[in-house]
């Protein structure tokens, strides 16, 4: 789905018109939907005009047949027989005012069904997919930077704010100017001083508009960060549920939401206060254009320059329609600055930058051998800290490569650079030879499989879990994956096997058969790379050894880089590295690494590998130097 809505404003803040001209360009692409729309309120329009006529027209054949003198202008020039019987032609107009009512209502139902079609189905939807879309494809520094309550925010509410740009503007703005304008040319055909002075209140209503524009500008944006911390408030509670019931601190959270949704209500309050005391000042003005109406028009009647019916009463009704049309401002003065500070936080994510993507030229790779090597890496969150700092290291095909170090120390940060969740500051980062950058990224992370220490399971099938990365694969692949990942025993003797639903994030498996279904959906991918990431740290110590039974059998054959704190694995492993603050201090096989004096040597001799001890030792070992 490519963006209709891009531009080059990114990054930077946008001015009201820009953005506007940008909204008039998204809206392009619904014009049919929206000319059908105009179209249809336009008809509704004359449908209205007519009417009012009609009645005029009654009221004054009435007065004519009453009184013997005045004219009458009867429309298009279609008048009743001489000799017809009055009460029929009396008759005759009200039952042509009754067929326009039918009209206008059946027009009024195709309208209606239009609109929402045009908003629901169409705007919505298509944003909707936009934003998401271009989510999916953003680089985990946009995550980093943006909490999960505003992002739910610009999928949803902010998305609906946009739309009534389109439906409640522009749309609006269209069919008021033509009412304004048509309404206007009617009662100016009529007489023009009375139209003029009925409209003596115009200009003040225009300034007041625009000042009450500008006060709802900075509310709405307010409103929206308000809506944004009680989306993630609520998020977090729902994730955290655990961690709050286990501390007791139900009260305290409900205390922290209540105060938040006060916070909205306050900010809502202020915004209806604004717009409910708009109107009835915008209703007020036009009151006044009827006294002036009443007035100057009933004197014009008495002097016989206005016909009662088709005049004074037509030009009643219409400035009626047309002062309805001019509250309307209110209306979409709100609906303007509603939407562009929905648009706004839109475009934000539609316009952020998609960190990492892959070359358009990139090598191709017929197999992948799974070399990988550091060169001189740097990385870092901001410019001014790095969190790893000149980082060089190989690991052959198939080596097993372990990550030792304190809490903190950036193990997870090096493994996250091989999958190229984020790129290097400084130097790179080679598969089988080949920078990262120049590599297709799909067919990066098709060839790593990745355990985390806590992984995301779908609630969705346990065979829909495990095939998560390739959901073509066969169920004796997915079976094959499981066994590797000693997943299997546990699915079969559960009542549907491997067809079992997952409830949400898993929550009805044990931490252990949630790790190895995260093992077996890692090894599916028969990935040449293998990551893991301290996978048995969430893991109770007897359910530890099932998962490195599991890891055992997941990593031969592949090259692999794990985040460990058992003897076994470091034992095992190729090469040791062992970071601290960001950087390599020490690196070789475990024996080597034993005979040098050093972080490890002395973790190792005091059995705390765990990067929580690891970060004591350390300390104690800077404080001594
Ligand atoms: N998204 C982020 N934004 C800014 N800083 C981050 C981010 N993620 C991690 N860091 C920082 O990077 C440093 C290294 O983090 P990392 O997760 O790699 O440590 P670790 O060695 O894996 O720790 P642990 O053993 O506790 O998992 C830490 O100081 C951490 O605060």
């Amino acid at each position: 789905m490519g963006s209709t809505l891009g531009g080059a404003e990114t990054g930077q803040k946008t001015d009201n018109w820009t953005l506007i001209k940008r909204l008039l360009r998204f809206a392009w692409q619904f014009r049919t939907r929206c000319l059908l729309v105009i179209v249809l309120q336009s008809l509704i329009l004359c449908l209205t005009i007519g009417s009012v006529n009609l009645a005029g027209v009654a009221i004054d054949y009435l007065k004519v047949h009453l009184t013997g003198s005045g004219d009458l202008v009867w429309p298009l020039g279609i008048e009743p027989p001489p000799g017809t019987d009055p009460f029929h032609v009396i008759l005759g107009i009200g039952l042509c005012v009754g067929l326009f009512a039918i009209l206008r209502a059946i027009l009024e139902y195709y309208n209606e069904l239009s609109r929402s079609l045009l908003i629901h189905v169409d705007i919505v939807l298509r944003l909707r997919g936009l934003v998401y879309e271009k989510m999916q494809r953003l680089s985990f520094r946009f995550f980093d930077k943006n909490a999960s309550g505003t992002l739910i925010n610009r999928v949803t509410s902010d998305v609906q704010s946009t739309r009534a740009f389109i439906d409640q503007v522009v749309v609006q703005v269209f069919v008021m100017s033509v009412s304004l304008i048509v309404y206007l040319g009617y009662m100016l055909s009529y007489h023009v001083p009375l139209t003029l002075a009925c409209l003596v209140t115009t200009p003040i209503l225009a300034y007041a508009s625009t000042w009450f524009a500008k006060k709802l500008r900075p509310n709405y944006l307010k409103n929206s960060e308000l809506m944004d911390r009680m989306v993630l408030n609520f998020s977090e509670s729902m994730q955290g549920i655990q961690m709050i019931k286990g501390f007791a601190l139900e009260k305290l959270r409900e205390k922290d939401f209540e105060e938040q949704t006060q916070a909205v209500r306050n900010k809502r309050q202020e915004i209806f206060w604004l717009t409910s005391n708009f109107a009835p000042f915008v209703g007020g003005l036009t009151q006044i254009n009827l006294i002036v109406l009443l007035a100057y028009g009933g004197y014009l009647v008495i002097q016989g320059q206005l016909p009662l019916g088709t005049g004074l009463v037509a030009f009643a009704a219409l400035l009626q329609q047309f002062s309805n049309q001019v509250a309307n401002l209110a209306g979409i003065a709100d609906s303007v600055q509603q939407s562009l500070t929905g648009a706004r936080r839109v475009f934000e994510v539609l316009d952020a930058p998609v960190e990492i993507q892959s070359p358009e030229n990139p090598v191709p790779l017929e197999k992948i051998q799974g070399e990988i090597r550091f060169e001189d890496v740097t990385f870092g969150f901001d410019p001014d800290r790095s969190i790893l700092r000149n980082i060089d290291l190989e690991a052959k095909p198939g080596q097993i490569i372990a990550i030792a170090g304190a809490t903190g120390s950036g193990k997870s940060q090096l493994m996250s650079l091989i999958p190229r969740f984020y790129d290097p500051e400084e130097g790179r980062v080679l598969l089988d030879g080949h920078d990262l950058r120049e590599i297709d990224v799909k067919t990066i992370r098709r060839n790593v499989g990745i355990v985390f220490q806590e992984n995301f399971l779908f609630s969705n099938s346990i065979a829909a879990n495990i095939s998560f990365g390739n959901p073509s694969a066969t169920r004796e692949q997915i079976e094959k994956a499981a066994r590797i990942a000693c997943a299997h025993d546990f699915i079969m003797a559960m009542p549907n096997g491997y067809d079992s639903i997952l409830s949400e994030s898993g929550s009805n498996l044990s931490g252990g058969q949630q790790q190895r279904l995260a093992i077996a959906r890692a090894v599916l991918l028969e990935p040449s790379i293998l990551l893991l990431d301290d996978p048995t740290a969430a893991i109770d110590p007897e359910t530890e050894h099932e998962i490195m039974a599991a890891i055992d059998s997941a990593i031969s054959g592949r090259t692999t880089f794990i985040v460990a704190h058992r003897l076994s694995t470091l034992r095992r492993a190729d090469q040791v590295i062992v970071l601290d603050r960001g950087e390599i201090i020490q690196r070789g096989h475990h024996n080597e690494l034993m005979q040098q004096e050093g972080l490890y040597r002395s973790a190792v001799q005091l059995q705390a590998i765990d990067p929580d001890s690891m970060a004591l030792i350390a300390e104690a070992e800077r404080r001594q130097r």
